[in-house]
């Protein structure tokens, strides 16, 4: 697919972040983390590991209590234009047709004239697969296309850094696995850095360049792991792979042991 834009990955680095909850729990203590310009890291961990509260100091929505999150190199603040969410509910408003739901964030942007919104809507509205629904509202759309929806929006804003709270928890299994492998294509179109929270050690594997597990707070990183399976992807042949296997039943294996030592 040809790249629909000049998107320039942006580079992520958690350095010694302490974050404390003003009831008092801790939920990180001395955390670094580094992403490079493009790389896909999904976020692994068992529940209450804290993956929402990183992803909300990635996006400046918390600040660390000690230590610095930073996005090319600048502190960062919840309205750079770098970020981009997608969440686990499509989030879209119900009287707005698809098209308008994905115009509304360059609207808010208005960095666009209305044509070219409109252009712009249309072309990433196409790139999820959704050619043909621009007039749909979002009760017409089924779940799966609903969270397409809610992608084309997000990535109409053409993010530096795109970051994904379980997107697809809400969907079915087959939903899902086309959702996964749509994230990847779009992925290598646009380019941008990607970071992913699932609590699914296949999507993970399936998804990442490394997936990074989180032990039960205030653990931090259990372990990162790096994913060395050859691109494209494809769910029929990726995950028939033996290394494929191997690696989710080692991240399985680390997920246990970080939910026995908790
Ligand atoms: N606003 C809040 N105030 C106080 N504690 C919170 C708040 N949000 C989350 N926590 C606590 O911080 C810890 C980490 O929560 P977080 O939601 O980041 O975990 P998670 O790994 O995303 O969980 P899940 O997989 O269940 O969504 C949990 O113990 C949770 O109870």
């Amino acid at each position: 697919m040809e790249k629909k834009s000049a998107v320039r990955p942006a580079a992520v680095a958690l350095d010694v972040v302490d974050f404390a909850w003003p009831d008092g729990q801790q939920v990180f203590a001395g955390l670094s983390l580094t992403v490079a310009p493009g790389e896909f890291v999904a976020i692994l961990g068992p529940s209450g590991c804290g993956k929402t509260t990183l992803l909300n100091l990635l996006s400046g929505f918390e600040q660390p209590d000690r230590g610095s999150v930073r996005i090319n190199d600048a502190a960062v603040r919840p309205d750079m234009p770098e970020l981009g969410y997608v969440f686990q509910s499509p989030q879209l408003f119900p009287w707005l047709s698809a098209l308008e739901n994905v115009r509304f964030g360059l609207r808010m942007a208005n960095r666009l004239p209305p044509a070219a919104q409109y252009a712009r809507a249309r072309d990433y509205l196409a790139l999820v697969g959704l050619a043909g629904a621009e007039a749909k509202l979002p009760h017409q759309l089924s779940g799966g296309m609903q969270q397409r929806v809610s992608l084309a929006r997000t990535l109409a804003l053409e993010p530096a850094l795109l970051l994904m709270d379980e997107p697809f928890a809400a969907l079915d299994a087959i939903t899902r696995n086309s959702m996964n492998e749509e994230t990847l294509r779009l992925w290598s179109a646009l380019g941008q850095t990607t970071l992913f929270i699932t609590h699914d050690i296949d999507e993970a594997v399936f998804l990442a360049d490394r997936v990074v597990v989180l032990g039960i707070a205030p653990a931090g990183i259990a372990r990162i792991a790096e994913i060395d399976l050859p691109r494209p992807r494809s769910m029929r042949t990726t995950r028939s792979l033996p290394r494929f296997i191997a690696c989710r039943n080692a991240l399985m294996e680390q997920i246990n042991l970080a939910v026995q030592a908790a």
